[in-house]
């Protein structure tokens, strides 16, 4: 329970208009009162589930890079924990599509997720650094984490077709989860030289940016 008083918390600070639009996307909200396009959330699902495929290399480069680069076990436990749950994950995405009708090897990537896509992919390059990895997977699992938890607060209208999925993201152990890769995060950027912070702050800057264009995409 170490979050707070690193440099994550100094950015979030910084960054704070950005991260609430990443956060607080008015796709988010509208599950959280109930308006949500139901159309909206099926286009969300089809494009996530192709984000999480490519998730899956991505975290997978960042487990190798934690075994190459860090100086503390727990760092690999904490991350293979992660994609363990990725498997089930993947297995849930195929479950709610079929749900929804969707029929998932039939959906094409929108631009805005092939760029975020190509982005995971020139993170997974052995030159860039574990802490600039670190930091892009942390706020990607936080975005959503965040996002989510908020739809499941007390007073939210959330529909109970989309419980399921705001439980997925928004429930206490991803949270601790996220909590645990800030730490991890945290560590690394305390140590890490200059060029490598400034490397790590553009990389959340990205993924931030990227997850905003995300919730445009899917609102259609
Ligand atoms: C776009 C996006 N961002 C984050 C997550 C959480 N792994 C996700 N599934 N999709």
């Amino acid at each position: 329970m170490e979050v707070g008083g690193g440099v994550i918390e100094t950015w979030l600070k910084k960054h704070r208009m950005l991260y609430i639009r990443a956060t607080k996307h008015p796709l988010i909200l509208s599950i959280r009162d109930g308006t949500i396009d139901f159309s909206s959330f099926k286009r969300w699902l089809g494009q996530d589930y192709i984000f999480v495929r490519a998730f899956v290399p991505f975290s997978a480069s960042v487990l190798l890079k934690a075994c190459k680069e860090s100086d503390n076990s727990s760092d690999m436990e904490v991350i293979l924990g992660g994609m363990a749950s990725l498997n089930d994950e993947i297995a849930w995405f195929k479950k709610e599509a079929s749900k929804w009708g969707l029929e998932l090897s039939t959906i094409v990537p929108q631009k805005v997720n092939q760029e975020y896509c190509r982005f995971l992919e020139s993170l997974m390059s052995p030159q860039v650094e574990y802490t600039v990895a670190i930091t892009a997977f942390w706020a990607i699992e936080a975005v959503y984490q965040e996002g989510f938890a908020l739809c499941l607060q007390d007073g939210s209208k959330t529909p109970p077709e989309l419980k399921e999925t705001c439980q997925r993201w928004g429930n206490d152990g991803f949270g601790q989860y996220c909590r645990s890769l800030q730490n991890i995060a945290n560590r690394h950027l305390g140590k890490a030289p200059p060029d490598v912070v400034a490397r790590a702050e553009v990389a959340l800057l990205q993924v931030l940016e990227l997850e905003v264009e995300f919730w445009n995409m899917s609102q259609g």
